[in-house]
C-alpha cells in the first residue's frame, strides 16, 4: 500500500494526482511534484482552460529532463481515480487582506468545486490549499462527505517551514535540525509552541545560549511576528506567494505517497483535543497513505493552549456565519 495503486478497498492510483486552479500556486507545485517524481500522471484543472493547458505543456517540456510523466489539461472526470487531489483554486490575497477577508469568494468557489470532484468519484486524499486554508479544509469536509481522515488542509506546515528557517537563521545552524512548530489558525492567530522547540533534541533556550545568541522574550516575539507576517510581506513585495507552499504540498504528498508517517501540522478536523470541536485547525498528526493517521496529543504550556482555543474561536466564529 505505500507506493500502491490500492488502499484498503478504495481503488485508487497513488501514482495519480489531480491539481484544481493552475495559478502560482496550482503551478508552482505542479512544477515541484513534476521534480519530484512522486506521480506518473498528473491532471490540471482550471475554470480557466487555456491556463490549465498552457501550464500542463510548460510543465511537462522539462519532463524529458526529470522523471517520465503523464501531464495533461483535464476535467473532474479524470481525477476519479487519482491518490490525491489538491485544491489550489481561488482568490489570493492582494496587499493588506488577510486571508480570512477571501472567505466568502472562496467558500463560493468550492461549492461549485467539491461537488463536481466528488460526482467523478473520487475517493482519494483531498488536499487544500486555498485560503483560509482551515476554513476551506471545514467546507471541504463538508460539502465531499469524505472521512475526515481524508481531507487535510496544507495548514501550517508552510508557517513550521518559515519558523524553522528564521530559527535556522537566527541559531547558525541547519534549520533541518530545528524541531519547533506553529499550530493553530494558518493566519494572524497561529501559535508558535517555544515550549517544545528543540535543535537536535537540545532545549531551544539551551541551545541558543551555547550558540552565543540571544533568547529574549523580545526576540521571540520578534521571530514569532517575522513568521506570522511572512506571507504579507512576501506580497507586498511580489504579489503572491508560491514557491514555499509549493515545497510542503510536495512534503505533504510524499508523506501520503510513501506511506512516510511524519509528524506534521495539517489542518484536520478537530474532535474533542484541547476542549476545541467542529473545525479544522492545524495541529500535528501522522501522516500516511491513509492521510490523518494519528493526532499527536502534545503537551503544549497552558498559555498556548489558551491562545490555540483563542485561535479556534476566530475561525469558528467565521464558520458559524457560513451557509454550508
Ligand atoms: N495555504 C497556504 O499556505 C497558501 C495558500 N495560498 C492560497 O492559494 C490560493 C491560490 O493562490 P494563487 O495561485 O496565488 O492565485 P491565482 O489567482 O494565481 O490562481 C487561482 C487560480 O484558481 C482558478 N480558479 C478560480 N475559480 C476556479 C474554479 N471554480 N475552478 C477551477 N479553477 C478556478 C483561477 O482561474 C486561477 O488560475 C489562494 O486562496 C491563496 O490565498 C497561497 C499561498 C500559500
Ligand atoms: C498566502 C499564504 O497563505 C502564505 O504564504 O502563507
Amino acid at each position: 500500500m505505500a507506493n500502491g495503486i490500492e488502499t484498503g478497498t478504495r481503488p485508487v492510483n497513488f501514482r495519480k494526482v489531480g491539481i484544481v486552479g493552475c495559478g502560482f500556486v496550482g503551478s508552482a507545485s505542479a512544477f515541484a511534484l513534476m521534480q519530484s517524481g512522486l506521480f506518473s500522471e498528473m491532471v490540471l484543472i482550471d475554470v480557466d482552460r487555456d491556463r490549465a493547458e498552457g501550464e500542463a505543456l510548460d510543465i511537462a517540456h522539462g519532463m524529458p529532463l526529470a522523471s517520465p510523466a503523464n501531464i495533461y489539461a483535464g476535467d473532474y472526470a479524470d481525477i476519479a481515480d487519482a491518490g490525491i487531489v489538491i485544491i489550489t483554486a481561488g482568490a489570493n490575497q492582494k496587499p493588506g487582506e488577510t486571508r480570512l477577508d477571501l472567505v466568502s469568494k472562496n467558500v463560493s468557489i468550492f461549492k461549485s468545486i467539491v461537488p463536481q470532484i466528488t460526482h467523478s468519484g473520487f475517493d482519494g486524499i483531498l488536499l487544500v490549499v486555498s485560503n483560509p486554508v482551515d476554513i476551506l479544509t471545514y467546507v471541504a469536509l463538508k460539502l465531499s462527505g469524505l472521512p475526515a481522515n481524508r481531507v487535510i488542509g496544507s495548514g501550517t506546515v508552510l508557517d513550521t517551514a518559515r519558523f524553522k528557517y528564521v530559527l535556522g537563521e537566527h541559531l547558525g545552524v541547519d534549520p533541518r535540525n530545528v524541531h519547533a512548530r506553529i499550530v493553530g489558525e494558518h493566519g494572524d492567530s497561529e501559535i508558535a509552541i517555544w515550549s517544545l522547540a528543540n535543535v537536535s533534541g537540545i532545549p531551544i533556550d539551551v541551545f541558543s545560549r551555547l550558540r552565543g545568541r540571544e533568547h529574549s522574550a523580545e526576540t521571540m516575539t520578534k521571530i514569532e511576528n517575522d513568521v506570522k507576517n511572512s506571507a504579507y510581506e512576501i506580497i507586498e513585495k511580489k504579489h503572491a506567494t508560491y514557491y514555499g507552499i509549493a515545497m510542503s504540498v510536495k512534503r505533504i504528498c510524499e508523506a501520503i505517497v510513501r506511506d512516510e508517517k511524519p509528524i506534521l501540522p495539517v489542518s484536520n478536523l478537530m474532535e474533542g483535543e484541547y476542549g476545541i470541536s467542529d473545525i479544522a485547525l492545524s495541529m500535528p498528526a501522522v501522516v500516511g497513505a491513509e492521510g490523518i493517521e494519528y493526532k499527536v496529543p502534545a503537551p503544549f504550556s497552558d498559555d498556548e493552549q489558551a491562545r490555540l482555543r483563542a485561535s479556534a474561536e476566530v475561525l469558528k466564529s467565521v464558520i458559524e456565519k457560513l451557509d454550508l
